[in-house]
């Protein structure tokens, strides 16, 4: 279980994490998801201890980091999976982790076998390609057992197979009830992977809920309405806008309706008298929600780009 509260980190004018308060569940995988610089990394160093809170609190099985009694065994991180000394093999750069955090040294082939790189164990870290650094690291995050697991993009610049590796396991994880907080920039990534979505953007909470939650609460849902008379859609649209929806005419019979649902539309059609040709509810993209959440967030936005604006109302508990 990790426990955010109030979280919040300044470095001089900048604020990287901002009042974030948030409680991370066991059992569950917990994507964290945000734009370049939103503030994901910090919150993983401020919950690992490797950077203080300039206020608020990050707890770890209710312990700040710094009071775990064996940190390892509490909580294993993936901040950088180039971490490990480029020498060492991977046995090696494992046992001498082991050692120094009073790990029994039979953990380390358990955790090289449960990664798949036992039959690398002897190879020098340095010559491992991406992919099996982020497996090493992961091996490392897993030496101490522990139940709260913390990735920082871990699927980062993995082949189709690795990230599908990554998925897995990290369900089987998650699966054994521990606490599993992994973070990207791609919401695509996380679809697939997380039970729940946290979207943070310039250190704030957007968004938590599941995947459809989210995306539902990024979204507005267009129903597209076609009909052959333009007198009669006339009519309907008039109806529409009366119960608050929101008309745009997209052609001479055409009409994209917000702010309602598709069953609302063809029930006000056929009261109406309306004969419609076309009546579909578009389904939105997860992309696409996640660009109008973080539309506002973007560090290094490219300017000119027509990003949607944004949509209320879905069951995500959406922050503003
Ligand atoms: N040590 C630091 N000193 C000053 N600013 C920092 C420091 N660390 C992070 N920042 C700033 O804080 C913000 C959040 O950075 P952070 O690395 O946590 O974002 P992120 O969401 O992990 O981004 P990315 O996906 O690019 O890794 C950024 O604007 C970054 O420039």
């Amino acid at each position: 279980m990790l426990t955010l509260r109030g979280l919040t980190k300044r470095y001089g004018e900048k604020t990287a994490v901002d009042d974030l308060t948030l409680d991370v569940a066991p059992g569950k995988v917990t994507g964290f998801l945000g734009p370049n610089g939103a503030g994901k990394s910090t919150t993983m160093r401020l919950i690992t201890g490797l950077d203080r809170p300039t206020s608020g609190s990050a707890l770890v099985q209710g312990r700040p980091y710094a009071r775990l009694d064996r940190p390892l065994r509490t909580v294993g991180a993936l901040l950088d999976a180039r971490a490990a000394h480029p020498r060492r093999t991977a046995y090696r750069h494992l046992l001498a982790m082991a050692r120094s955090n009073g790990i029994p040294a039979r953990r380390v082939p358990e955790v090289l076998e449960a990664v798949g790189l036992a039959d690398v164990a002897d190879k020098r870290a340095g010559s491992f390609s991406l992919g099996m650094s982020q497996r090493l690291g992961i091996a490392a995050a897993l030496l101490g057992d522990p139940a709260v697991l913390l990735l920082d993009e871990p699927v980062n610049g993995l082949d189709p197979d690795g990230v599908r590796w990554v998925r897995t396991f990290l369900r089987s994880l998650a699966d054994e009830g521990r606490t599993v907080f992994l973070s990207s920039h791609l919401m695509s990534e996380l679809e697939l992977t997380a039970d729940r979505v946290v979207v943070i953007g310039r250190g704030r909470l957007l968004a938590d809920g599941t995947v459809a939650d989210v995306v539902a609460a990024g979204t507005r849902r267009t129903v597209r309405v076609r009909g052959p008379e333009p007198g009669g859609l006339r009519l309907l649209a008039d109806r529409l806008a009366e119960a608050g929806a929101e008309v745009d005419w997209t052609g001479p019979n055409a009409l994209a309706v917000a702010g309602t649902s598709a069953e609302r539309v063809g029930d006000l059609a056929h009261r109406a008298h309306v004969r419609l040709h076309e009546l579909r509810a578009e389904e939105a993209s997860l992309e696409e929600a996640y660009l109008r959440l973080t539309s506002d967030s973007v560090e290094y936005a490219q300017t000119g780009g027509a990003v949607p604006d944004r949509a209320a109302a879905g069951e995500a508990e959406v922050v503003r």
